[in-house]
């Protein structure tokens, strides 16, 4: 396991050079692995530039993800085909791409469930889908399914809008028994996204999603959910809030997506909403920047050094130097938020914010999946003596966050094709040492 935090190598958690003393509280010889499990409609991205016209025509609302029949995916395809509107074609799926980047980040497993074509020919999408995923994500649990994986037509609007249509193949196949009960219990987390929860009747992959999160509940391994789409949270708020409550630990969603479930069009005050049902929020809101917002023991806090920012909850980031704790594990909890800007404002030229938020969640899970490697391997560590939910503080995981939502706007595909680097020689030191 790599480590998060600082982007300075004297800075990442020495997990070689153990403490002799330590060693003699920990016995074991080999550090523990730590993993990520995740579930997904298996997808590939395929993206096109359009303009709105196309949009209206196929009756897709823009910024949403609707599912089209196969006689539309075909005309759709042939239309783009044949005006050689076709960009490029990425592995794709929320999920998909969260766990491989995960596995890019941490240079560790990550395992994914999902489908995958029984029988796959070369240059088809199963085949692209496994060319462009990282070799360290588990395949190995995949369900073997007739038919193929599915597409997702990524629209991009001259505003830079993306729209996606989904023609589903065989994505919503999988059934509760490919997902391995084990597998789901020893993760460090297990991480999920609301289009999972809107398979037709007759596919399983709503059932799959639903056994896991039974699993992982019953060896309290956190939830993550990420929302999706604000199309999807705004047919039925209530239904989710209700869900998250009940099920989840850790809620990522954009501004779009907070507005449609709390209301509030406000990210920080969304944030601030969703606590009431689950404990930590990571909410990205594009040229803004990201949020966070969670739990921490009041004995526990710690006061940034960094500016008071004004917003809606005056100075909120007051303690954004606490760590994550889930709320049951707090004696007296206080709630924390933080903020960060778009890292160097943003890159000069961005190519495709697709995926940016995925990158974002990636950076957590790194942060949450260190701490359980490191309460794992060094259980002696004042560091666990509360049970937080995270390695580093609020600040320094909105950091990480946002430098890797960076990396995936200034790249092309959805998914970060190499790590950040150790040390980042180009930029100023001082956003790192603030
Ligand atoms: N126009 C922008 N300028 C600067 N930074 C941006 C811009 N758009 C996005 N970002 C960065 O990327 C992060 C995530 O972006 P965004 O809020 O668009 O995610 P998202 O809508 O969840 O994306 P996706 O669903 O495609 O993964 C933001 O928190 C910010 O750090
Ligand atoms: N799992 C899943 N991912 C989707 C869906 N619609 C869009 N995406 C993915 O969302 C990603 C960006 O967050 C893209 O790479 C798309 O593949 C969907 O219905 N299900």
């Amino acid at each position: 396991m790599k480590f998060p935090g600082q982007r300075k190598s004297k800075h990442y958690f020495p997990v070689k050079t153990r403490d002799p003393l330590l060693e003699q509280l920990t016995q074991q010889a080999q550090p523990r692995a730590t993993y990520i499990s995740g579930i997904d409609q298996t997808l590939v991205d395929i993206e096109a530039k359009v303009h709105d016209e196309l949009l209206a025509r196929y009756g897709l609302p823009k910024g949403n993800s609707t599912l089209i029949d196969d006689v539309a995916a075909h005309a759709l395809y042939q239309e783009l085909k044949g005006n050689e509107l076709i960009s490029d074609e990425f592995a794709g799926g929320t999920i998909g791409n969260t766990v491989h980047n995960y596995s890019i980040l941490a240079d560790d497993r990550s395992v994914l469930f999902g489908v995958m074509s029984k029988h796959i020919e070369v240059g088809s999408y199963a085949y692209r889908y496994l060319c462009h995923t990282s070799s360290k994500v588990d395949l190995n649990y995949l369900q073997p399914v007739d038919g193929p994986i599915g597409r997702c037509f990524t629209l991009i609007s001259d505003c830079g809008e993306r729209t996606f249509a989904i023609s589903k193949g065989a994505m919503d196949k999988l059934t509760p028994e490919f997902i391995k009960r084990e597998v789901v219990e020893g993760s460090a987390a297990l991480v999920l996204t609301a289009y999972l929860m809107r398979a037709s009747d007759g596919d399983g992959i709503t059932d799959a999603a639903m056994r896991a999160i039974n699993y992982a509940k019953a060896a309290d391994v956190p939830v993550v959910l990420t929302l999706g789409t604000r199309f999807l949270i705004q047919e039925d708020p209530q239904w989710w809030q209700n869900f998250i409550r009940e099920h989840v630990t850790i809620l990522a969603m954009n501004e779009d997506e907070g507005e449609a479930l709390t209301g509030h069009a406000d990210p920080l005050l969304a944030s601030e909403a969703a606590l009431e049902w689950c404990d930590l929020v990571l909410t990205t809101a594009g040229p803004i920047g990201l949020y966070m917002a969670g739990y921490t023991e009041e004995s526990d806090k710690r006061e940034t050094s960094h500016t008071l920012l004004p917003g809606a909850i005056p100075e909120f980031n007051r303690y954004e130097f606490s760590r994550p704790m889930r709320k049951r594990d707090c004696q007296e909890a206080i709630k924390v938020y933080a903020h960060i800007s778009p890292y160097m404002g943003g890159p000069e030229q961005i190519r495709n914010t697709n995926g940016a938020g995925d990158g974002a969640l990636a950076a957590l899970l790194h942060d949450l999946a260190a701490n359980s490697f490191h309460k794992t391997n060094v259980p002696g560590s004042s560091k666990h003596r509360n049970e937080g939910l995270c390695y580093s503080s609020f600040s320094q995981i909105c950091k990480y966050a946002n430098r890797v939502a960076y990396e995936v706007l200034a790249q092309h595909s959805p998914r970060l094709s190499r790590g950040l680097p150790e040390r980042e020689d180009s930029l100023e030191e001082s956003y790192w040492e603030r």
